[in-house]
């Protein structure tokens, strides 16, 4: 989606409906402090009037006092007064203190509801770069926009309130003086509303950029590519890059500023000059013998005070207008949640079938423009071991995905025993597939952990743990890590420590065989065991999956070979299948992949003048 195309709310109803939105977001994140706060600004607003008024009285005591009158009520007067100053500090000091948690509650909510939309997008939306954009710009915005949403509403509410009681203290005191007042709201709205459009716009320019820049500071921050770029001699040129980047965000922010500022200005004169008239009135007034000097004095004051106010009130409601278009575009982010809980719902899915049906299935990824699975079919059943080969880019993983009900056929359909998998409860199903993939997660916890999460409803049983790591060959050096299965997997924490890249792939193994489902899928499951460890792993395939069935991507043909099907994919199509002895006779692409490989070895072998090993039937 091109920025501009994002809706940008305009208008006092829009404006409205975004407040009420950010009432509800602060409600639905903690209500009580959220009452506390207003309770406390009314009074606030309350001493406020009663300050004002208390002073009238006081001035036009005095002057009768001070001309031979009584002075009884200036005593009452003067408590009154004072009582009213020290509602109004204690109950500001609350509110600065109740407003931090009030913020801190609405980051913990709105970062939870992104989570919530984050957690049940689909793989195919992790590939849309303007779904990343969007929740990019929820997550940066989640952070602190809500809490200065929040806040300045509250520093709004505060000023507007007492901006509403010295303007009724004004009512009271001289009514033409409160009706031109009130044409101030007028520049201050308009000011703010553009000031929000000005930064509104330059977040949704920036996104995709922040996106890239951020993505090069993890680069260079992160443990994982420490070690290329270090090797490759990268860092400099790498932070070069995220400076340049960054040069170009602060000139695009000055720019968004000096904007921000005319509006700002704008606005600000506006409001000055609706003062400055209503101070010319007031002389004008008094001149005229309409106000006393106490009343003219007290609505002189109090015209400063709301010139005052007015100024914070100018400052809050900017901000306000800068973070409601996001909180907005937030709320669009968050409404995308019951579409993508329907696409979840389906016909559960207990387990265990019969057989698997690829059904005529293309494939294509989002912006790609070739298929990445050209009208394949197959079918396997239950307990069968079947091998996908090919070269590189030919779509094996893609059609594993697929089956895995991680993407979705653009044409044609798999079915499991007959039911489409979109007719299906997708995560059922998913409870049903264990995927090992090539790229798998090391994750930074402890071995418990790391094999644990291969299936969360089971208990992480330590005797269970380590029959899964037995079986993946990684029993024998988690056991003697310092801490044993308690070890964290990483260096980044405690007293952890790093795994070689065999002895994660072991892990990565175990976590697939601790999670007993009907169906498993080894993406290159050996591309970093050792000889040995890969030998006995095939060896062991068929004891462990006994009666599972298995869908094997592998490079290395001595480990295919065992398999009960062989398909060879070439261009997203499937081209061969069959046995590994049909596939040699067939004299097709496996067979000349076969040789490709085997014959490294034949040439190394007859380096070394040792027997060939020739490849064994099953
Ligand atoms: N997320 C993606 N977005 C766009 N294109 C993709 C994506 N993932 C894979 N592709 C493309 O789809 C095609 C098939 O990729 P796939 O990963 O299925 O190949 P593969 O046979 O598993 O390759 P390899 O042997 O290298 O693992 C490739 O052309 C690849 O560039």
């Amino acid at each position: 989606m091109n920025p501009a195309d994002v809706q940008r709310p305009r208008g006092a109803r829009a404006t409205l409906r975004l407040i009420a939105a950010a009432i509800r977001l602060v409600w639905a994140s903690g209500r009580r402090d959220f009452i506390l706060v207003i309770v406390l600004q009314l009074l606030q607003a309350a001493g406020v009037f009663l300050i004002i008024l208390q002073l009238q009285q006081m001035f036009s005591g005095l002057i009768e006092a001070n001309s031979g009158g009584s002075a009884e009520g200036l005593a009452i007067n003067l408590v009154l007064f004072i009582a009213a100053n020290v509602l109004m500090g204690v109950a500001s000091v609350i509110v600065n203190n109740r407003r931090q948690i009030i913020g801190e509650r609405v980051t913990m909510y709105v970062c939870g509801e992104i989570l919530k939309v984050a957690c049940l997008a689909e793989l195919d939306d992790f590939d849309d770069s303007d779904f990343h954009d969007r929740l990019q710009r929820s997550a940066i915005n989640a952070v602190n926009r809500p809490m200065r949403l929040v806040q300045s509403m509250i520093d709004i509410g505060r000023n507007v309130f007492v901006l509403g009681s010295i303007w009724a203290a004004l009512v009271v005191l001289q009514p033409w003086i409160a009706a031109c007042m009130l044409l101030v709201v007028v520049p201050v709205w308009i000011g703010g509303t553009r000031v929000g459009e000005h930064y509104f716009t330059f977040v949704l320019r920036m996104i995709p950029r922040d996106r890239s820049r951020i993505y090069l500071f993890q680069l260079l921050t992160m443990r994982d590519p420490a070690k290329e770029i270090r090797a490759f001699n990268l860092a400099q040129y790498l932070a070069t890059r995220w400076r340049e980047s960054m040069v170009e965000r602060i000139g695009e922010l000055a720019l968004t500023l000096r904007r921000q500022l005319r509006s700002s200005l704008i606005s600000t004169f506006g409001s000055n000059l609706v003062l400055a008239l209503a101070a010319v009135g007031l002389i004008l007034l008094n001149r005229g013998g309409v106000l006393t000097l106490a009343e003219t004095a007290v609505v002189a004051g109090a015209l400063l005070l709301f010139s005052q106010r007015l100024l914070a009130a100018v400052v809050e409601t900017n901000m306000f207008f800068e973070s409601a278009p996001l909180v907005s575009d937030l709320n669009d982010f968050l409404a995308l949640e019951p579409g993508l809980v329907k696409h979840r719902s389906g016909t559960d899915f207990k387990g265990p079938f019969h057989r698997i049906e690829v059904d005529d299935v293309s494939f294509q990824y989002r912006d790609a423009d070739r298929n990445a699975l050209d009208h394949v079919s197959l079918k396997i059943n239950a307990g069968e071991v079947v091998a996908l080969v090919g070269e590189n880019g030919s779509g094996k993983t893609t059609l594993a995905k697929l089956i895995a009900g991680l993407y979705s056929p653009r044409q044609g359909a798999i079915k499991v025993d007959g039911t489409d998998l979109s007719e299906l409860d997708l995560n059922a199903w998913r409870q049903s597939v264990a995927v090992l993939f090539q790229d798998f997660i090391r994750y930074a916890l402890t071995a418990v952990d790391n094999i644990h999460l291969g299936s969360i409803a089971r208990e992480p049983d330590l005797a269970d743990i380590r029959v899964a790591a037995r079986a993946a060959g990684a029993d024998e050096f988690l056991a003697t890590l310092p801490e044993g299965y308690d070890t964290i997997l990483s260096p980044q924490f405690g007293k952890g420590l790093d795994l070689s890249l065999g002895q994660w792939q072991r892990v990565a193994l175990a976590r697939a065989f601790f999670r007993d489902v009907p169906l498993v899928i080894l993406d290159e499951p050996s591309a970093s065991l050792d000889a040995r460890a890969e030998r006995a792993l095939f060896d062991s395939v068929r004891d462990l999956y006994e009666d599972k069935t298995v869908l094997l991507i592998s490079h290395r043909f001595s480990t295919v070979r065992t398999a009960d099907r062989i398909l060879v994919l070439e261009d997203g199509k499937i081209v061969e299948q069959g046995s590994h002895t049909e596939l040699m006779a067939l004299d097709g692409l496996y067979a000349e992949l076969f040789s490709i490989q085997a014959s490294a070895f034949i040439e190394e072998d007859l380096e070394e003048s040792v027997e060939l090993p020739q490849p064994v039937d099953r």
